[in-house]
């Protein structure tokens, strides 16, 4: 497992550190949420959630569409207020922190970011430093910044425009910019949509490398049995199963939410299983 080996007193994390104990984090409960809902205008948006991730965690958030997913990745990252239930971050209620505590904590990469086209590249990365900024000497700035930028197989593009980038690209970049904030939660709202398949797997795979807690909302199915630990499904703004991943995406539940079959077939060549969602009906 990679780790990103950076001065202590850089990572977001370092908050929490003279708690810990002979490598054992007293806040080892990383994000807990119970009984959160939202609601607008009389109507139900999502009910009735509750979960808890520990260090390293990386949940899930699937279903169909206008589920709730995005919403529930709101809520959690403190973007919006819950009308119901509440959020803790590392032991502490998310509702009494300041944005600039929770913008140490955690980092989102969401749809709706709309970054200026003129600056470059690894300005944009940088600017995901500005919570932390009189924390690190310019050199480790620099190095956190380059890293992200290597990583994301950005640097070679470090100095273009951000409008000059294609899809893929762009979110690459969001992505740099969330890994040079060395967030203790992640927060990626559809992180792949732009990405081709190989693509896909190779920025998930670094995610997970990473040792943060990491909440997602994925559309891909395929890309949930390898890359989460935990997983919650939703349907019409509930929570229809959550845990495990082989616990709570089941064959059952998977016909019931998404109206498709779940296989688990052994592999024509290798020695292992692939988890196969197959959609029954031709185009
Ligand atoms: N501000 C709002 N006002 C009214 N309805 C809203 C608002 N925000 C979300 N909704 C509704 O809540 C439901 C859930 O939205 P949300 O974006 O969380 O779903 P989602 O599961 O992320 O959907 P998708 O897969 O399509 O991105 C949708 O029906 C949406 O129209």
């Amino acid at each position: 497992m990679i780790r990103i080996s950076l001065p202590a007193r850089l990572l977001a994390h370092d908050d929490t550190l003279p708690d810990e104990e002979e490598g054992r984090r007293v806040h080892d409960v990383t994000l807990s949420a119970s009984g959160l809902g939202w609601s607008i205008r009389d109507s139900q948006i999502l009910q009735d959630v509750s979960l808890t991730l520990g260090q390293g965690d990386r949940l899930a958030i699937v279903g169909p569409n206008g589920a709730g997913k995005t919403t529930l990745l709101q809520l959690l990252s403190g973007m919006l207020q819950p009308t119901t239930g509440a959020v803790s971050l590392v032991g502490r209620p998310l509702a009494s922190m300041t944005p600039q505590e929770r913008a140490r904590l955690t980092a989102v990469v969401g749809q709706s970011d709309q970054p200026d086209h003129r600056i470059s590249v690894r300005d944009y990365v940088e600017l995901g430093r500005i919570p932390h900024m009189q924390r690190a000497t310019r050199a480790q700035e620099r190095m956190l910044v380059d890293d992200a930028l290597e990583r994301t197989g950005l640097a070679a593009l470090a100095a273009r425009a951000m409008g000059s980038l294609s899809g893929g690209e762009r979110q690459r970049a969001q992505i740099a910019r969330a890994l040079a904030q060395a967030p203790r939660i992640l927060f990626l709202d559809e992180p792949t949509n732009h990405l081709d398949p190989l693509a896909r797997r190779t920025l998930l795979s670094l995610v997970a490398e990473l040792d943060v807690t990491v909440v997602a909302v994925l559309h891909d199915l395929h890309l949930v049995p390898d890359f989460a630990t935990h997983v919650v499904v939703l349907k019409d703004g509930r929570p229809v199963a959550s845990g495990p991943v082989a616990a709570a995406l089941s064959k059952g539940v998977v016909r019931d939410v998404f109206g498709i079959d779940l296989l688990r077939l052994p592999h024509p060549h290798e020695d292992r299983e692939l988890t196969v969602f197959d959609i029954a009906a031709p185009l």
